[in-house]
């Protein structure tokens, strides 16, 4: 089943080209890590993807109505700042409003899936904190939660571990294979190359405008795409606890 499917899409912006040509499909049960260079485009390609940037070719998400599409796919932008003094309980509540009616309050199922994004995200003592008043890795896990509380097919999250302390980055990335492995389906983008072939079932790289590999973490971190796509050379291993990957030097 594709939870998303793009062909042939294309974005400028202000007259210049970001990227062209780029066909992707994301079935369930994957963590697909969005990788490249700054100023790539994968914030670009994943806001083109739900209709929120002017693009050319399709995308099966950018045509529905608003609601409909909060039904299917959850947005967390790359800004993890929190506009709204309200709690946390609130704030990760605002993730059930395409699920109600208009008027409708909140029913049980509503605050079970507010409690369980709490819960996924350690967040169960902060819960009645001020969510303007947290740390910035507590808000952030805040607005990942709120994502999660969405329960959409799909996840959408643009850098959703920076910022988070190594423990928060390995459970979030956990969270992500917890839910694909109930049929969702997560699309990440990263700069964290070793939690990325961790955590990810697949890697998505786009550099020069491009998507220029698609596939086993692998097949994508390959000594000639890091070289020149990242300009790195890294040692990446596969050992009894999981591949193991680090970047080790500049070579341009
Ligand atoms: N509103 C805008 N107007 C003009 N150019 C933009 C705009 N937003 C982004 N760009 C440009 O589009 C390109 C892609 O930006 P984008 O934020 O998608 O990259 P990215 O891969 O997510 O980068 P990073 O890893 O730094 O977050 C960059 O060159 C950026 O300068």
């Amino acid at each position: 089943m594709s939870l998303l499917s793009l062909h042939d899409m294309a974005v400028s912006l202000r007259g210049r080209p970001v990227f062209s040509g780029v066909s992707l499909t994301v079935g369930a049960g994957e963590v697909v890590g969005l990788i490249g260079p700054n100023g790539a485009g994968k914030t670009t390609l994943m806001r083109a993807a739900l209709g929120l940037v002017p693009a050319s070719g399709r995308s099966s998400l950018a045509d529905l109505p608003a609601r409909d599409r909060a039904r299917r796919a959850a947005w967390m932008p790359q800004s993890h700042e929190i506009a709204w003094p309200v709690d946390v309980e609130t704030l990760v509540t605002l993730g059930r409003i395409p699920h109600l009616g208009a008027g409708q309050s909140v029913r049980p199922e509503d605050r079970a899936a507010v409690d369980r994004a709490l819960s996924q995200m350690g967040l169960q003592d902060l819960r009645h904190r001020t969510a303007t008043r947290l740390s910035g890795g507590e808000q952030t896990r805040a607005l990942v939660a709120r994502t999660l509380a969405q329960d959409t097919p799909l996840v959408l999250a643009d850098e959703p571990i920076a910022g988070l302390d190594p423990a928060h980055q390995i459970s979030t990335m956990q969270c992500f294979q917890d839910i694909a492995a109930q049929g969702k389906s997560v699309v990440v983008s990263i700069h964290d190359l070793g939690l990325a072939v961790r955590h990810c079932t697949r890697l998505i790289l786009l550099a020069g405008g491009r998507l220029v590999a698609d596939g086993a973490p692998v097949d994508v971190l390959t000594p000639d795409n890091l070289r020149a796509e990242f300009g790195i050379s890294a040692h990446f291993v596969d050992t009894p606890q999981g591949p193991v990957f680090q970047p080790l030097e500049v070579l341009r």
